[in-house]
């Protein structure tokens, strides 16, 4: 490995424009030791000093804590503490671990808040612990996680597009292929059943944020297994619904509707958007859809969309976008390297896929607030009339 370059560098400040100049003053003196020895102990400055330290080792650590978490929901030990705080030695039987290693265990998850260790040294859930128990598809998304772990390993060389073929490209069939046509069932079983579980995370929020009841039909392309197709015919009573997705995803689809007795209402249809769309919809939604593709696939994606809607019909954009307030390491950071890794499509900013929706053709494109923009924002557009 190569050795990490220590000294600041030699540039002289004195050539900078006066904003850079300053930034560099900063940053010259936050990275000189002493004074950091000196922030650290000086009052005034010594809160900021601690929480940058803090800051920057739990960007060191971060990788722990998530195999804290991994770890903690592969034994299920949140659902073991569902009924109430147990003993150490109770849990460590239950875990079938070593006493001394449950506690290790059980004192990490509770240094993450994951946990709480009582007074009287037993364990009980942690209010994110409690938060999981409710969210049980985040338990998939970790376990998942795993390729993800084994493709960023070397984060250079996926920068540098030297890891391929990587473990997600694999996992999800259609991006790491130029024929998402020819897709077959046992490719997209695994990740269907993944979007399906964890699209409840975010249907509702949609729903929340843009009612459909005052349209008549919609289309949800890449709908995966139908999660939110589902959650919306159960919204909106009078709408009908097709789903659009590769041939197996939606033979997979249909068999849902089938399930919940929406087989009158709700109807699931096969095909490559790439190919073209079907008519028919005043309303269609994109969830979770435009960020997998390129510039180029997902500006014909929204042409496509558009060349499908009549005027004044309806798109609703939603997913998790980069540069959100308050979030902006899930966009940028997660989502970022995530689709990296999966070797197609990057996280926009919701200015960026106003200008891509607005290259399409797209008018009166706002923004519809949703309850966790962290999950999921939501731009509605509209065809001109
Ligand atoms: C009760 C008293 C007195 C006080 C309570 C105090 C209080 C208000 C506590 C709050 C409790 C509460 C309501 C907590 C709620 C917590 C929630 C809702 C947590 C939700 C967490 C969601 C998580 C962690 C979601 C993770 C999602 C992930 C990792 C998604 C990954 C998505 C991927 C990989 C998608 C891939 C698709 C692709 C390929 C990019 O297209
Ligand atoms: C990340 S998943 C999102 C699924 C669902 N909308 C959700 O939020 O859970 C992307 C979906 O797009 C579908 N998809 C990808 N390429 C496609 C294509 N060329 N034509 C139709 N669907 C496609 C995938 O099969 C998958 O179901």
């Amino acid at each position: 490995m190569k050795p990490v370059p220590h000294a600041l560098p030699a540039t002289p400040v004195a050539s900078l424009p006066w904003r850079d100049r300053l930034l560099a003053l900063r940053h010259r003196l936050i990275a000189s030791p002493r004074f950091q020895r000196f922030a650290a102990a000086f009052p005034p400055t010594r809160g900021i000093a601690r929480r940058n330290a803090r800051a920057l080792f739990d960007l060191c650590a971060g990788f722990v804590y998530a195999q804290v978490l991994a770890a903690c929901l592969r034994l299920d030990l949140f659902r073991l503490l569902a009924d109430g705080p147990l003993a150490p030695e109770a849990l460590a039987r239950r875990l079938d671990l070593p006493p001394d290693r449950a506690l290790c265990l059980l004192r990490a998850a509770a240094s993450l808040g994951l946990l709480t260790a009582l007074r009287d040294g037993r364990f009980a859930l942690g209010d994110l612990g409690a938060a999981l128990l409710g969210n049980p598809s985040v338990a998939a998304m970790v376990a998942h996680h795993a390729m993800l772990y084994d493709d960023l390993r070397d984060p250079v060389a996926l920068l540098r597009g030297q890891a391929e073929p990587t473990r997600l490209s694999g996992y999800w069939a259609y991006a790491g292929t130029d024929d998402p046509a020819g897709v077959g069932e046992a490719a997209v079983a695994p990740y269907g059943a993944l979007m399906g579980a964890s699209q409840a995370l975010v249907a509702r929020d949609i729903l929340d944020a843009y009612p459909l009841a005052c349209h008549a039909r919609l289309l949800d392309v890449g709908g995966g297994e139908g999660a939110f197709a589902v959650e919306a015919a159960r919204h909106a009573p009078a709408l009908a619904v097709t789903l659009f997705d590769l041939p197996p995803v939606a033979e997979r689809a249909a068999r849902r509707f089938a399930q919940e007795g929406l087989s009158g209402r709700a109807t699931a249809l096969g095909g490559s958007f790439h190919d073209g769309l079907p008519r028919g919809a005043d309303v269609v939604s994109l969830v979770r859809v435009v960020h997998d593709h390129d510039d180029g696939p997902a500006l014909a994606l929204l042409k496509a969309v558009r060349a499908a809607l009549p005027p004044g019909g309806t798109l609703l954009l939603a997913e998790p976008m980069a540069g959100t307030p308050g979030a902006e390491p899930i966009g940028d950071a997660y989502f970022g390297f995530y689709l990296l890794a999966m070797g197609s499509g990057r996280p926009r900013t919701a200015a960026e896929l106003s200008g891509l929706l607005a290259e399409a053709g797209f008018a009166r494109i706002r923004e519809r607030p949703t309850r966790r923009p962290m999950l999921v924002r939501l731009l509605a557009a509209r065809t001109p009339t």
